[in-house]
Order: C-alpha cells, then structure tokens, then sequence
C-alpha cells in the first residue's frame, strides 16, 4: 500500500540525514515519513550543548507535519549510515504511538540497503495513547 512510497521516503529520509545536527554523538540520523495525504515530511536529529535537550530524527519528522496541519500517518522511515540497524528509542515511541496506527510499519534502513520493519504495537506493546484520557 505504502510500497510506491518506498524510494521517495528512503531519500527524503537520507536527505535530512545530510542535516543531522550531532557534533557530540556524531550519530547522524534521518527520518521521513508518509501522511495520512500522502505527503512526506522528514527530520534530523539536532543535539545541544546542554545534551538533553537533543531532540531526535523522528520526533523532529513528525514536528514538521504537525506544523503543517497534518496528524496522521501512514509509515515512517529511519536512515543512518550504521552497519546495524536503527530502531526509534523509547521517547520517540510513545510519540509514535500518538500518531500512527498500531498496525503501521516503521522501517530502518542504512547505506548498505538493508533494511528492517516493526509495527507500532511491537516497538509499544500497550501504549499510552489518547484514547485512555478519552480523546
Ligand atoms: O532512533 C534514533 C536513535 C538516536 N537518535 C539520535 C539522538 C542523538 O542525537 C543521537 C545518539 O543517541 O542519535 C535519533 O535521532 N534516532
Ligand atoms: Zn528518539
């Protein structure tokens, strides 16, 4: 369904991978993702001198949309340029969790061209989610 989108999300997500702001990990990484009107939004892990206040690649890919006015997605891409594979840390799941379906697929891939899927509800296996606080 979101197969057509494969290549256009792979670059886009490799595109913002180009903008990583990580002078103190120096762990780049990209992400990009389909919305719900099959747009694509992408994000880069940006850092801080004050370290915690990093934000990652796919908590600032789904900023972008919600800036746009979108809050629905279809899937989301995570690219780096490590020999293994990238997962979204937990922080970036519950948002995740906020805004795809249990059932939509998360895919890492790197510059090697392997690649590597989950569904929302494997990476948050009973997530919090609006629909406890009755949204
Ligand atoms: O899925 C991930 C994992 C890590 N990072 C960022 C946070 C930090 O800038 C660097 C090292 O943790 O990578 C992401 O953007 N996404
Ligand atoms: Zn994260």
């Amino acid at each position: 369904m979101t197969e057509q989108y494969a290549d256009i999300l792979a670059e886009s997500a490799k595109l913002a991978f180009e903008n990583a702001y990580a002078p103190y990990s120096n762990f780049h990484v990209g992400a990009a993702a389909l919305t719900e009107s099959n747009t694509i939004v992408s994000g880069c892990n940006v850092e801080n001198a004050s370290y915690g206040l990093t934000v990652c690649a796919e908590r600032n890919c789904i900023a972008q949309a919600i800036i746009s006015g979108q809050t629905s997605f279809k899937t989301l891409v995570i690219y780096t340029e490590q020999d293994t594979l990238v997962p979204p840390c937990g922080a970036c799941r519950q948002v995740i969790a906020e805004f795809f379906e249990p059932n939509a697929q998360i895919t890492a891939i790197n510059h090697l061209g392997k690649k590597m899927h989950w569904s929302v509800a494997e990476l948050l296996p009973n997530a919090f989610t609006p629909k406890f606080l009755n949204k």
